[in-house]
């Protein structure tokens, strides 16, 4: 049978990656696209942000962080994907891996080659990388998984470009180009790019990437080791890869908790507590989405943001019968969780 290309897609927290993959999936390109998703944090958000279509088939993941603790759940959805396809129970012709915001796409991209079962069905198309226009300076200064991912694209696709100027564009631009020559740098305007910029690349190099990283492909026994110490990697996967240098080492001081309620949320009072939440934490806020669950609404909302920009959008109808409640991520630098938690719970109605 025919291998399968799979695009791994990246990009630093709030990039654009799901705002991409949307579009992806509503478009009349004419793949049949199957996705893997991977949430940070426990709450599976980003299935409610994406359209569901017959066509596309969502798995998800979210155990944790690709890069650490999903690698053998990644193999493990592959396998299944390509077992039903093979039984002819699913029908695509692409695979779409959305990896966390956080996540080193090394490993990720590394399972293509490593597992002989992957490598069976699968071929690895390319890294396509989405960079926010706004906000890549300071998460490339801050965050050393914010540079693997610009270093492991195949192609960079800059978000967010109507947030800037020329000039800020410029630097960025020259900026990307000193960390990767190798990748094309496009656009993304909300998601609307050329479909042939961001699937069938053939864009997987493994040359290029052993240049990048000599380790690349010798870190069985970097995980192994790992394991055997039990160590499992929690949701922000915030421990010191100490002795496993190829590894992006997580910022300790990022985290992320969620927040659940079952009764409706008082729209005054979220509007003006978020409000406040922005202006004193935002610059530490690198990341937060929810869908929920307002008074009097027959509609969820659902609401997301990066630093102070949040914005919300209607959501889908709640289904008769649909058990109704709010679900929320954050995921920041120190952010205080309980303050944040016991002001939610007071927008509560
Ligand atoms: N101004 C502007 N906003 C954008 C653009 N693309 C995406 N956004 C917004 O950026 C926010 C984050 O987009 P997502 O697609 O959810 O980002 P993501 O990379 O999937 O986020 P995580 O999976 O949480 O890391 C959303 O509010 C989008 O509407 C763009 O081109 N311009």
């Amino acid at each position: 049978m025919k291998l399968v290309p799979a695009t791994i897609l990246t990009g630093f927290l709030g990039a654009g990656k799901t705002t991409l993959l949307n579009r992806i999936l509503k478009e009349p390109h004419g793949h049949r696209i199957a996705v893997i998703e991977n949430e940070f944090g426990q709450e599976n958000i980003d299935n409610e942000i994406l359209v569901q279509d017959s066509n596309e088939q969502i798995v998800e993941m979210s155990n944790g962080c690709v890069c650490c603790t999903v690698r053998g759940d990644l193999i493990l959805a592959l396998a299944t994907l390509a077992q039903k396809r093979a039984a002819g129970e699913l029908d695509f012709d692409h695979v779409v891996i959305e990896t966390t915001g956080l996540a080193n796409p090394g490993p990720v991209a590394q399972t293509f080659f490593m597992d002989d079962e992957v490598a069976a069905s699968y071929v690895l198309d390319a890294v396509v990388t989405v960079v926010d226009a706004r906000h890549a300076m300071q998460q490339l200064d801050e965050h050393e998984e914010a540079q693997r991912q610009v270093g492991f694209a195949d192609r960079l696709l800059l978000s967010k470009t109507d947030l800037v100027d020329a000039a800020q564009l410029a630097a960025l631009t020259a900026r990307l180009t000193r960390i990767n020559p190798r990748a094309p740098i496009g656009k993304t305007d909300f998601g609307r790019v050329p479909i042939s910029e961001v699937l069938d690349l053939r864009g997987f190099n493994l040359n290029d990437k052993l240049e990048l990283d000599p380790d690349f492909l010798a870190s069985e026994d970097a995980h192994a080791h790992e394991h055997e110490h039990g160590h499992e990697c929690g949701e922000h996967c915030g421990h010191d890869h100490a002795h496993d240098h190829h590894h992006a080492h997580h910022s300790d001081d990022i985290a992320a908790f969620s927040f659940r309620s079952d009764r409706p949320f008082s729209t005054a009072r979220l509007d003006e507590f978020l409000g406040g939440l922005l202006q004193v934490y935002g610059p530490r806020m690198l990341r937060y989405k929810g869908v929920l669950w307002m008074e009097g609404a027959d509609r969820k909302v659902v609401f997301q943001g990066v630093h102070q920009m949040m914005g919300t959008d209607i959501g889908a109808r709640w289904a008769d019968g649909e058990a109704r409640g709010s679900k929320m991520v954050f995921i920041g630098k120190n952010l205080p969780k309980e303050t944040f938690i016991r002001g939610l719970e007071q927008c509560l109605v």
